[in-house]
């Protein structure tokens, strides 16, 4: 994943999508400028909460992100997220948004699966009762295995001619196959690995190749269940479900609507809400030096059915926990790049830890380099305490976590950065 790391967003109509959006993308402080690159109509900034490295050196009045923010040592980091709409049973055979779908999500590097767990949508997103959502986790799985395998299946008489003529190894013609979806020999290695005792290429039959191919999706769209709607009265039934069915599959409970609708009320200074957690508290918890604006009875009955309904039963709405799970799967950790490793500040000024990137845990720091920098010449890197880091030194959180890079300068002199 040499660029920054995309999270798609997909699920069937009203199953929530733009709802979880909003609630991951609304964010609450102003924030600087877009870190990323590329911007397009789909995708937008997302804030996955960190805990902060400034709060292990105590210094959290200093912290001051150039993106995203962080508060009293929890950092929110932006993160890019895809909207993958128009998602319908037959996408694969062109049916609703179909290709256009299935090309838009071969950008992301895992999924955010929004199901509907009220069931009170069907298929296609219509209104409904009693609709078991357990079909929408498997049909939207079988959905992107088609496409794949359709895309495979076009071309496999030309594909086991090619391997056999030119004796490639089978991960190589796979790699070959799968690279049109972004993935890096590495990935394919790995799918591969899942898959045992397969025949020689030349002699698999479908049943192979469907194999196969569900391993390549298992690396490829590592994928989060966000079960939303929880608040509604017939959540739990099918929650308890799917869970039974897909014990493996990570999974969070979300309700979208009462994140959105928390933030919304923390905005507007009715509630002081602490957003991924339990607390929400008004003027009545508060009391008037909160300086908080006093709710009618209708949106103080709103508030109580909230915390007992979803905050006290499920911890939380589950929105921002969703995000975390989905940077968990990617294994992401974030790593801070200063000048000074005596203070943690920049080239000047008082803030510290201003840069933060979100890095695959493992990665070494030579590719951290690179992965910041681009293709740069690294002079020598320093991390906490003045040691010396090897370019081979892997990161992960609380080790090489935190960096700085001298580089070499065409000049012959070096730089910090
Ligand atoms: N009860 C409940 N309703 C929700 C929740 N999240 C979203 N909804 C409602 O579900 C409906 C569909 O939500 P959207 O966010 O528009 O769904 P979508 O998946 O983006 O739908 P499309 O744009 O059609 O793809 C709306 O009426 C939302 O208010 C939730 O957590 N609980």
């Amino acid at each position: 994943m040499p660029r920054d790391p995309l999270i798609g967003i997909v699920g069937k109509p009203s199953s929530g999508k733009s709802t979880t959006l909003n609630a991951l993308t609304d964010a609450d402080a102003k924030v600087g400028a877009f870190p990323f690159t590329t911007i397009d109509p789909n995708k937008a900034t997302g804030y996955l909460q960190v805990e902060c490295a400034c709060s292990r050196f105590g210094k959290e009045e200093l912290c001051k992100p150039n993106y995203g923010w962080c508060k009293a040592g929890k950092r929110f980091v932006p993160i890019m997220l895809l909207d993958v709409a128009g998602l319908v049973p037959g996408a694969h055979e062109g049916k609703g948004l179909g290709n256009k779908f299935l090309d838009d999500l071969r950008h992301a590097d895992a999924l955010i699966h929004v199901v509907d767990v009220s069931g009170t949508t069907n298929a296609e997103g219509k209104a409904t009762r009693g609709y078991d959502p357990l079909q929408d986790i498997e049909w939207l799985q079988d959905e992107i295995r088609r496409w794949i395998e359709g895309n495979l299946l076009k071309r496999w008489g030309s594909i086991v001619r090619r391997h056999t003529a030119t004796k490639s190894l089978v991960v190589d013609t796979m790699q070959a196959q799968f690279a049109g979806y972004g993935a890096t020999g590495q990935l394919v290695a790995r799918a591969m690995e899942r898959v045992s005792d397969l025949p020689p290429l030349q002699d698999w039959d479908n049943e192979c190749i469907t194999k196969v191919v569900k391993a390549f999706m298992a690396e490829k769209f590592p994928t989060v269940l966000s079960l939303n709607k929880i608040d509604h009265p017939d959540a739990d039934k099918n929650v308890s479900k799917i869970m039974l069915k897909h014990p493996n599959t990570k999974a969070v409970l979300t309700s979208a609507i009462t994140e959105v609708f928390l933030r919304k009320l923390s905005k507007q200074k009715f509630v002081v809400y602490d957003e991924g957690t339990e607390f929400v508290d008004t003027l009545e918890d508060l009391g008037p030096e909160s300086g908080l604006k006093p709710l009618d009875e209708k949106l103080l009955n709103r508030i109580e059915n909230i915390r007992d309904l979803v905050l006290y039963r499920f911890g939380s709405t589950g929105v921002a926990q969703v995000l975390k799970e989905a940077a968990a799967v990617l294994d992401l950790i974030p790593v801070y790049t200063v000048r000074n490793m005596t203070t943690f500040t920049g080239n000047s000024g008082t803030n510290v830890f201003r840069d933060c990137t979100l890095i695959k845990r493992g990665t070494q720091v030579g590719q951290v380099a690179r992965h910041i920098m681009g293709e740069v010449t690294v002079a020598s890197i320093e991390g906490v305490g003045g040691k010396r880091v090897s370019a081979d030194d892997s990161i992960d959180v609380g080790k090489n976590d935190i960096l700085s890079f001298r580089l070499a300068h065409s000049g012959g002199t070096t730089m910090n950065f």
